[in-house]
C-alpha cells in the first residue's frame, strides 16, 4: 500500500498497531508518521520501528491519507478541533475509541468525510489482533479494502453493524485483560504447587493459545471440547466442579455485561463533552 498512514497517539494501542503493521511488512516505516506529546513513547516508536515521529498533531493531519486517532476518548473533540483545518479532503479517519460513535466523529469534524469506526485489541502487537470494523456511507469499497488490509495485517477482522460496537468492545477490545488475569491466576496456582513462575506462564499461556485454536479451527462446540478433557472420575472434572461452584461463568457474563454498559455510557458522556 502506498498510502501515508498517520497516527495521533502512540500509547498502548497505537504502538500495538504500528508494531503489527511493520512486522507484517504491510506498510514501510517511511509511510507511517505518528504524533504524541509523550517523548518517551515517540522515541520508543522511532527506535523500534523506524517510523517518523513528531509532537505536532497537525504535521500528521496534513500528511495522512489514512488518519488513525489513537488517543483517549475524552481527547477526541479537542484534537479534532486542533487538526480540522489541516486534514486532506479525501482522508479516511479511523476512530478506535471506546464509545465514540461515527455520528459524533462526523459532528466533531463538522463536515462530510470518510469515517471508519474500529475496535481493535492489543494482541495486534503479535499479529493476533481482532478488530470490529464499521465504515460510514462515504467510505468506498476501495477505501474499505485498504482499511481491511491494515487491520488484517495484524490479526482478524469482522465488519459489524455499529449497534454491536459496544459488545465488540467488551468481548474483544477489553477482553485480553480478562484473559491475562486468567493466565496469571493459573500460573499463581502452579507456583503455589512448586512450579517456577516462568515455566508456569508458559504452560498456562500455551494452554489458552491451544484451546483458542481448537475452538477456531475445529468448529467443535466449546462445551464438547471441554467434555473431551474431563475423564470420568478424573482430575479435570474436580476443577470444573469448583469453577462452577465459584461462579466462573456468572462472573464472566456479569463482567462483560458491565463492560458493554460502560461503553454505552461513554457514548452518551462523550456526546455531551
Ligand atoms: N488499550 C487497549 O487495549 C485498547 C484501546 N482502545 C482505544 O484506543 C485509544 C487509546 O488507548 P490507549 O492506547 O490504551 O491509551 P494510551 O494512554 O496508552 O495512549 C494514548 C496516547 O495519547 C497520547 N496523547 C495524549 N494527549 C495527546 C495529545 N494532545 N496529542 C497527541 N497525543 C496525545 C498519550 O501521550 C498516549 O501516548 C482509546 O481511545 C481507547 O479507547 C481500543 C481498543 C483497545
Ligand atoms: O479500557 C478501555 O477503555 C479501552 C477500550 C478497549 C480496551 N481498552
Amino acid at each position: 500500500m502506498d498510502k501515508q498512514i498517520g497516527f495521533i497517539g502512540c500509547g498502548n494501542m497505537g504502538i500495538a498497531m504500528i508494531g503489527g503493521m511493520i512486522t507484517k511488512n504491510i506498510v514501510p516505516p517511511d509511510k507511517i508518521i505518528c504524533s504524541d506529546l509523550n517523548l518517551t513513547n515517540l522515541k520508543n516508536a522511532s527506535k523500534k520501528y523506524g517510523i517518523t515521529t513528531t509532537t505536532d498533531n497537525n504535521e500528521v493531519a496534513k500528511n495522512a491519507d489514512i488518519l488513525i486517532l489513537s488517543i483517549k476518548p475524552d481527547l477526541y473533540s479537542s484534537i479534532i478541533n486542533e487538526i480540522n483545518e489541516q486534514i486532506k479532503n479525501d482522508v479516511i479517519v479511523v476512530t478506535i475509541a471506546a464509545g465514540k460513535s461515527i455520528k459524533s466523529t462526523e459532528e466533531a469534524f463538522d463536515k462530510k468525510l470518510k469515517v471508519v469506526r474500529v475496535m481493535p485489541n492489543t494482541p495486534a502487537l503479535v499479529g493476533e489482533g481482532m478488530s470490529g470494523i464499521c465504515p460510514n456511507e462515504m467510505v468506498t469499497e476501495k477505501d474499505l479494502e485498504d482499511i481491511l488490509n491494515i487491520f488484517n495485517s495484524f490479526g482478524q477482522t469482522e465488519i459489524v453493524n455499529e449497534k454491536l460496537m459496544d459488545v465488540v468492545t467488551s468481548i474483544s477490545g477489553s477482553s485480553p485483560a480478562y484473559v491475562f488475569m486468567f493466565i496469571e491466576a493459573m500460573a499463581d496456582a502452579a507456583v503455589l504447587d512448586g512450579m517456577p513462575r516462568n515455566q508456569a506462564y508458559k504452560f498456562a499461556a500455551q494452554a489458552v493459545l491451544g484451546s483458542a485454536k481448537m475452538v477456531l479451527e475445529t468448529g467443535i462446540h466449546p462445551g464438547e471440547l471441554k467434555d473431551m478433557v474431563c475423564s470420568p472420575g478424573g482430575t479435570t472434572i474436580e476443577a470444573v466442579a469448583i469453577l462452577e461452584e465459584k461462579g466462573l461463568r456468572t462472573a464472566i457474563i456479569s463482567a462483560i455485561k458491565r463492560c458493554t454498559q460502560k461503553s454505552v455510557e461513554l457514548s452518551s458522556l462523550i456526546k455531551h463533552l
